[in-house]
């Protein structure tokens, strides 16, 4: 069976319902992750500007450490002898200085004083070696002037620092700095004619120095730096740092995008979601800042990035999603509901228009309809009810009609008899029921005695009148199983059957003659009407019906002749 109206229509609406629930859900739920993740890259942002202004606070503390050994006088005494063996007292003093500074900060990996002169020998050396602090004393110094952290610094007003790139440090005999990616910070000592006699350089391990930016980072949050040309120093996989040491080059550009402005120096910093970006940042949340590094006119930089998993950040919008996903499967099942009530009230209506059409159609029935509504459906079902109403009174009037014309097909329209024809059919009848019953049927041809006379004397609705009564008393003087017909004008016949009717139908015809003699009152006159009757048998004197009425109607002759008000029975001789 093909769904109906209502079905259509419920499926429609709670379609509609379920997508609409479903559409403003997933874009709350879509919005809320785009706020959460903007909210979290603000914050990512912020930690790494503070990330970066912490770096430059280290940096500046340690330049700060090397100005103070730079601005000893004892510096500048040492490194300003001509004689490398200088005076062993005042060396030692410093020594024993810059050991001190090695002791209070773990970071630093080396401490140096290095000499103007001898090719940059250096002058006091402090290592680090695991745990143990170590000073390089003879012949194991070695001559830095080549270095550029030596010659540049030399060049260097007083009081300036010089911080070199952050790269692996392959000076040998460095104990446990060789190998490790160093930063140095380095400045001139300055004797107080203001000649520069040496430097001080300060080693520091990349390492010490990010664990000491990065101390109170949230867990979870991942360091990227890279130096001014993008190649990774720092990484979550430390296989993806210091490429170019190792002959290739992995830089953040290829790895995201989006950080290409920095390099073009078109932006200061940028952020990368793996929301918006899923193949650049996938399940990553970025925030990169460029911040410049070293002496202003080499115009360095180095770019500090942070990372953290997307999905802690969404961890928050969780709980939501799963109120979503509650609150949209509570409104689809609402939606359904309504859909339904909503289809059901909607064609209730148009099912009883329905259902009346139908009722109407097969069994002209008058069942109720919607018409009190205001609405269209109303003004339907008032001009349905009219419709029906007019269409069914028409009706009633052809099947009364037809009746009417069945009646009046059978019957003589003015006595209300049967006519000849159905007379005819009803002694055909009544011949083949008595026919093996051996009963005996017996018509009376009735022709009234000069009717003409009442015509032509009283008029011809005095006439009409008679024939009126006429056929009252011929009904009500016989039995009601007994036919009485009108075959025309002033001629009527009757049937009647028994098992001893030859025997009877004197008696009865007389009894006709007499009732039809009584008088009759109409239109003013009092009058008297005889008649002659004329009977034939079955099946003495015929079979058919044609044979019996024929003859019945010879014996009225007969009986017409013999002087009228009287009867006579059908005679085969006549
Ligand atoms: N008022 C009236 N007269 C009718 C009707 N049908 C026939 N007639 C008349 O009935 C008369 C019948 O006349 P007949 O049977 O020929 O003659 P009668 O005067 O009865 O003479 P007899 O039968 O020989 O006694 C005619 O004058 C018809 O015009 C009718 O329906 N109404």
């Amino acid at each position: 069976m093909r769904p109906g109206l209502t079905v259509k229509l419920s499926i429609l609406l709670a379609c509609i319902g379920i997508l609409a629930s479903g559409v403003t859900g997933y874009y709350a739920y879509s919005t809320n992750q785009s706020l959460l993740v903007k909210e979290a890259e603000r914050n990512l942002l912020t930690s790494t500007e503070l990330l970066s202004q912490r770096l430059s606070a280290v940096l500046n503390d340690i330049a700060a450490d090397a100005l103070t050994l730079a601005n000893m006088p004892s510096s500048a005494k040492v490194a300003g002898f001509e004689d490398v063996a200088g005076d062993d007292v005042a060396k030692e003093r410093l020594a024993q200085v810059f050991g001190t500074i090695m002791r209070l900060h773990p970071q630093y990996a080396q401490v140096r004083l290095i000499s103007r002169q001898q090719f940059g020998l250096e002058l006091i050396r402090f290592d680090r070696d695991g745990d143990r602090l170590v000073r390089v004393t003879g012949s194991l110094l070695q001559e830095k002037g080549h270095f550029p952290y030596v010659f540049e610094t030399l060049a260097l007003a007083p009081g300036r620092v010089y911080v070199s790139p952050i790269t692996v440090n392959h000076e040998q005999g460095a104990h446990s700095a060789e190998g490790a990616p160093t930063l140095r910070l380095a400045t001139p000592v300055v004797t107080s004619t203001g000649a520069v006699v040496g430097v001080v350089v300060i080693n520091v391990w990349l390492k010490s120095l990010l664990d000491s930016v990065q101390s109170d980072l949230p867990a979870g949050h991942q360091l990227y730096l890279t130096n001014e040309w993008g190649d990774f120093l720092a990484h979550p996989n430390p296989a993806m740092t210091f490429g170019f040491d190792k002959g290739r080059r992995l830089l953040v550009q290829d790895s995201y995008e989006q950080t290409r402005p920095l390099f073009d120096k078109t932006q200061t910093s940028v952020l990368v979601n793996g929301l918006d970006n899923p193949q650049r940042a996938k399940g990553q949340i970025l925030a990169f800042v460029r911040k410049p590094f070293g002496l202003p006119e080499n115009h360095q930089f180095v770019v500090l990035g942070l990372a953290r998993p997307l999905e802690d950040v969404l961890r928050g919008g969780k709980s939501l999603g799963e109120s979503t996903i509650q609150m949209v499967l509570a409104f689809s099942v609402l939606s359904i509901v309504l859909a339904v009530v909503f289809s059901r009230a909607l064609t209730r209506p148009l099912q009883m228009l329905t259902h009346a059409a139908t009722s109407f159609q097969t069994r002209h029935a008058l069942e109720a309809l919607p018409v009190t509504r205001t609405d269209e459906i109303g003004v339907l079902a008032r001009c349905f009810d009219q419709m029906r109403k007019e269409l069914k009174s028409h009706m009633e009037k052809m099947s009364q009609n037809q009746q009417e014309l069945r009646h009046l097909a059978h019957h003589d329209s003015l006595t209300g008899l049967p006519n000849r024809m159905q007379f005819f059919h009803q002694i055909e009848c009544a011949i083949d029921a008595v026919a093996e019953s051996g009963q005996q049927l017996a018509v009376l041809f009735i022709d009234l005695d000069h009717f003409k006379q009442i015509n032509d004397q009283m008029g011809h609705a005095v006439g009409d009148q008679v024939l009126i009564v006429v056929a009252q008393r011929l009904r009500s003087a016989l039995r009601g199983e007994d036919v009485v017909a009108r075959l025309g004008g002033d001629e009527f016949i009757v049937l009647i059957k028994g098992p001893a009717i030859a025997a009877e139908v004197p008696a009865i015809a007389a009894k006709i003659l007499s009732t039809l003699n009584e008088d009759i009152m109409t239109h003013g006159h009092r009058l008297q009407v005889c008649a002659s009757i004329g009977i034939s048998l079955f099946p003495d004197d015929g079979v058919t019906a044609e044979e019996l009425v024929l003859r019945a109607d010879s014996a009225m002759y007969k009986a017409k002749v013999s002087g009228r008000y009287t009867f006579a029975r059908y005679q085969a001789a006549e």
